[in-house]
């Protein structure tokens, strides 16, 4: 899986999702997150089929959204997800919530669709560290993923070191926060004082603990910005000042609300 992918999230008229994905794949990514809950995977499959670059190139993640969780509401929407992006064996399918009624049921299905290799890999979103000793107790396959909320103001270091652990890869949704630590003064600081944009100092950190990211813009210039992130680094001392400006600061819903009313 690439490390470094592209969500889509909110790409939903087509001019733009066509303007957004082709600057993507032109500033070289590969790696493309979308959700039934996205609503755009069949603008997705589309852009993505009429581009010139081989699917065997690409790298596709899709999520089991919260009311297609179940074991047959979970194969029958994935059949539709996978028609919808035009594909016949999908990169990384992941669950997109916990949810405590579905919840062995749902990954039963992954199970089975990973056996029958529709998938590549399987995965979970959301997953904080109790869901995931639950899962432990009767899965066959470990997760290959979890993709958590993660930027500098939630730096979710006790459960990506669970992560670690058990080899389960970290990937940052919101890498950025959705803008909202774009203004930090002492990201800026270190921004300014390495020539590089905030959010490009932002994804470096991200990179350099091995964490995998999928920022979203829907601006040229940015989708261009975001890419270019590979000719410098940050030094342990900056990486340190990063780190400890977490505050545990959530932009999106709390996973453990999500788990007892889905
Ligand atoms: N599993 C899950 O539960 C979730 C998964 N996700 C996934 O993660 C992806 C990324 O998260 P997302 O919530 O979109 O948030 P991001 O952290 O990627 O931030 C996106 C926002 O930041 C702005 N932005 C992007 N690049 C720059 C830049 N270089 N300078 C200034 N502003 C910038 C964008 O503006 P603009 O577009 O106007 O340029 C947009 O408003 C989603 O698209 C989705 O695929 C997201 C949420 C939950
Ligand atoms: O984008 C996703 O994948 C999400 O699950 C989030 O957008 C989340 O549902 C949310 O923050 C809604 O406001």
């Amino acid at each position: 899986m690439p490390q470094h992918g592209f969500g889509v999230y909110l790409i939903e008229d087509p001019s733009e999702a066509e303007m957004v994905v082709n600057k993507a794949l032109q500033v070289g990514y590969r790696s493309f997150d979308t959700a039934q809950f996205y609503n755009n995977e069949g603008l997705l499959g589309r852009i993505l089929k009429e581009s010139p670059v081989d699917r065997d190139d690409l790298f596709i993640t899709t999520k089991i959204t919260n009311e297609k969780q179940g074991y047959d509401l979970t194969l029958s929407s994935f059949e539709q997800s996978l028609q919808k992006l035009q594909l016949t064996q999908l990169d990384l399918l992941l669950v997109h919530w916990p949810s405590e009624k579905h919840f062995f049921e749902t990954w039963r299905a992954f199970e089975r669709l990973y056996e029958e290799k529709l998938v590549r890999a399987i995965g979970v979103c959301n997953y904080q560290i109790e869901h995931l000793q639950k899962l432990e107790t009767r899965a066959n396959v470990v997760p290959a993923v979890n993709q958590i909320e993660c930027h500098p103001y939630l730096t979710q270091y006790p459960l990506k070191q669970y992560l670690k652990e058990r080899h389960i890869a970290a990937e940052a949704w919101s890498p950025l926060g959705r803008g909202a630590v774009l203004n930090d003064p002492d990201l800026n600081e270190i921004a300014g004082r390495l020539r590089k944009s905030t959010a490009q100092v932002i994804l470096r950190w991200h990179l350099q603990q091995d964490t995998i990211i999928i920022p979203k813009s829907s601006t040229p210039r940015r989708i261009a910005e975001n890419a270019d992130i590979y000719d410098f680094e940050l030094s342990e001392d900056d990486m340190a000042a990063i780190d400890k400006l977490n505050i545990d600061h959530r932009t999106g819903p709390d996973p453990d609300e999500m788990y007892l009313k889905i």
